[in-house]
């Protein structure tokens, strides 16, 4: 893949290949801090914020839609693509957030939603009241709701069909999620058109990158699913090329819930790039079973997989996002099965998956907490941590859909959190209030002052990934074990000089999902008699036998990143 030379934007280090190197946060600006105490977080409070998430690590921010939204999806359907909401701000105090996150060598990528809008956009209103105007083709309009019938529903909870009846028009609109989020019509050009001018628009005032959100239902036919269509690459990689000869350096994330090889499509080719990354969306669920089975192989299976993607994209890894934790991508037998253990109340599911917090899932283990962790920090991929979870914060079931997992961020053990001065009840959701998760006893305020806490752990482990080239730009080798609970790989990277000199650096990770301690034997033929060192405080591990087997201890589901030794040295 070629890269156009990008332009270096004032704060921000020259490097293709930053959103590689980068941990990236995801934050709601509306749940994150309320800086006019009117009950909604605002841009002028995440601001407020950007020396935190620095300290933390974070390199990049995910910014879910921020823009006009009449708010029935979380402002996934949007009004004015061009207008912020104004409870969240004003265009003014996004620059401004460009301005000082830049100045932190911290990037911004917003979220897009290009598939549709909501029904209150005046696209919509003008499509449905004026069939021959300039907007009567911007939706997929039609006399019946009898075409795409083998095109599945997402939203299974709330929709009957992929099709609404709209009374004014006297037709049908396709919609694939709710029936208030009409599709756009990508047939029409001038789809294209307006969509690349609203690109432009969002890359004008400076920001990174995009996530292209529920990219692969652009396109539908009867020949096809409705998911990354022929069609739908197509104008992907037209995207692509003009972002990479108008804005060089920014980036497209792909968000497209499916199987690898379908994913890897939307990196599109070397000579027909599409994007710079996309979420894996397999590997994610795969933690939470073996977290739960207490077994490495679904884990090893998919990791062992060769998905080849081009050269200089990536992957973007997360356990948990501002949607349900989504079972689309694991069996019938294994979804049950993580339903019993995840989901055992009918309330903490929502379509097809699980509307919970990290912590709560993780029954608020420690062990298990830590592993997670370990894992989102190493695996291939650059890591997206979701606001709170580096507290471990708690969620609320009894509120609707996924609101459960978007309550606001707990600074402090005041009033509403400290996220906000408003009087509790105008809130735009209440804080969480659980005997476990109460926000007097989980806030960022009081993981501060120990020393010890998950807050303090999250950065430290943070700040040793990024020490390591290998985490984000090396490659990723199964090892083989002989033991079921036990997954291990090495990250290599040749590409550049490390602390330990201009040698590739190669890194042993080693993961035990078992629920009592187990001792395991690993086959590094390829590292025979070479060093282990830990990462985190250097001490000296069994070195690699003349045979290329290794036996390890593991106490109860934990980890270790080890440093393998260059071949003849006999120090690390
Ligand atoms: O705008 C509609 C939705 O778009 C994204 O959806 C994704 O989330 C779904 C689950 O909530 C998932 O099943 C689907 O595959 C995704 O495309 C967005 O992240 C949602 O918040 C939004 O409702
Ligand atoms: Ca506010």
């Amino acid at each position: 893949m070629s890269f156009t030379a990008p332009i270096q934007l004032p704060g921000l280090t020259l490097d293709p290949q930053w959103f590689r190197r980068s941990v990236f946060y995801e934050v709601m600006i509306r749940s994150f801090v309320d800086s006019n105490g009117d009950g909604s977080g605002d841009i002028a409070g995440l601001v407020s914020k950007l020396d935190y998430l620095q300290w933390l690590g974070i390199d990049g921010l995910w910014l879910p839609p921020f823009f006009d939204s009449p708010l029935r999806d979380g402002g996934y359907d949007i009004s004015d693509y061009r207008a912020i909401l104004p409870e969240f701000g004003s265009i003014d105090e996004f620059r401004d957030l460009v301005t000082k996150a830049h100045e932190r060598n911290m990037r911004i990528v917003i979220d897009l939603p290009l598939n549709h809008t909501s029904d209150a956009h005046d696209w919509f209103q003008q499509s449905r009241a004026d069939p021959d105007g300039p907007y009567g083709d911007f939706y997929v309009w039609s006399d019946t709701d009898k075409k795409y019938e083998d095109i599945r529903i997402i939203f299974v909870d709330t929709e009957e069909s992929n099709w609404s009846f709209d009374p004014v028009r006297r037709q049908f609109f396709w919609h694939r999620f709710f029936s208030h989020q009409p599709d756009l019509n990508y047939e029409n050009p001038a789809v294209h058109e307006a969509m690349f001018e609203i690109v432009r628009f969002w890359l004008d005032l400076g920001v990174d990158g995009f996530r292209l959100d529920a990219i692969p239902y652009l396109y539908e036919s009867e020949e096809g699913n409705g998911e990354g269509e022929p069609k739908t690459h197509e104008f992907v990689a037209k995207l692509r090329k003009m972002v990479d000869r108008e804005y060089p350096g920014r980036i497209m994330i792909a968000e497209a819930n499916q199987w690898p090889r379908e994913v890897a499509a939307f990196f599109g080719s070397e000579d027909e790039p599409e994007c710079h990354m996309a979420f894996d969306f397999p590997v994610m669920p795969r933690i939470f079973y073996s977290l739960r089975s207490q077994t490495a192989g679904e884990l090893i299976r998919v990791l062992s997989e060769v998905t080849e993607i081009p050269e200089g994209a990536g992957w973007g890894v997360f356990l948990r996002n501002h949607d349900e934790l989504t079972l689309e991508m694991v069996s019938e037998e294994y979804r049950q099965a993580m339903y019993g253990w995840y989901a055992y109340d009918p309330r903490m599911r929502a379509n097809i998956g699980i509307r919970r917090r990290l912590a709560p899932l993780l029954d608020n283990s420690r062990a298990e907490l830590e592993l997670a962790h370990a894992l989102l920090f190493s695996l291939s991929g650059s890591p997206f941590l979701y606001y709170g979870d580096e507290i471990g914060m708690g969620d609320n079931i009894w509120l609707p859909d996924r609101d459960s997992s978007r309550t606001p961020m707990q600074w402090t053990p005041d009033r509403n959190a400290g996220f906000s001065t408003a009087d509790p009840g105008k809130l735009f959701l209440p804080v969480v209030q659980s005997l476990v998760y109460n926000y007097a006893l989980v806030n960022v305020e009081s993981q501060l002052a120990q020393s010890r806490s998950m807050l303090h752990w999250v950065r430290n482990v943070i700040h040793v990934r990024k020490a390591h080239p290998a985490f984000g730009l090396g490659s990723l080798a199964v090892v083989p074990t002989n033991h079921e609970s036990v997954l291990s790989f090495v990250r290599s990277y040749a590409g550049s000089s490390t602390q330990w000199g201009d040698a590739p650096e190669r890194i042993l990770c080693v993961f035990s999902f078992a629920h009592n301690p187990v001792s395991v034997t690993l086959s590094l033929l390829e590292f025979a008699g070479r060093r282990l060192n830990d990462l985190f405080g250097g001490a000296e591990f069994p070195t690699i036998g003349d045979d290329g087997s290794v036996t390890l201890t593991l106490g109860t589901q934990s980890f270790y990143w080890l440093h393998i030794g260059q071949a003849g040295a006999d120090v690390y």
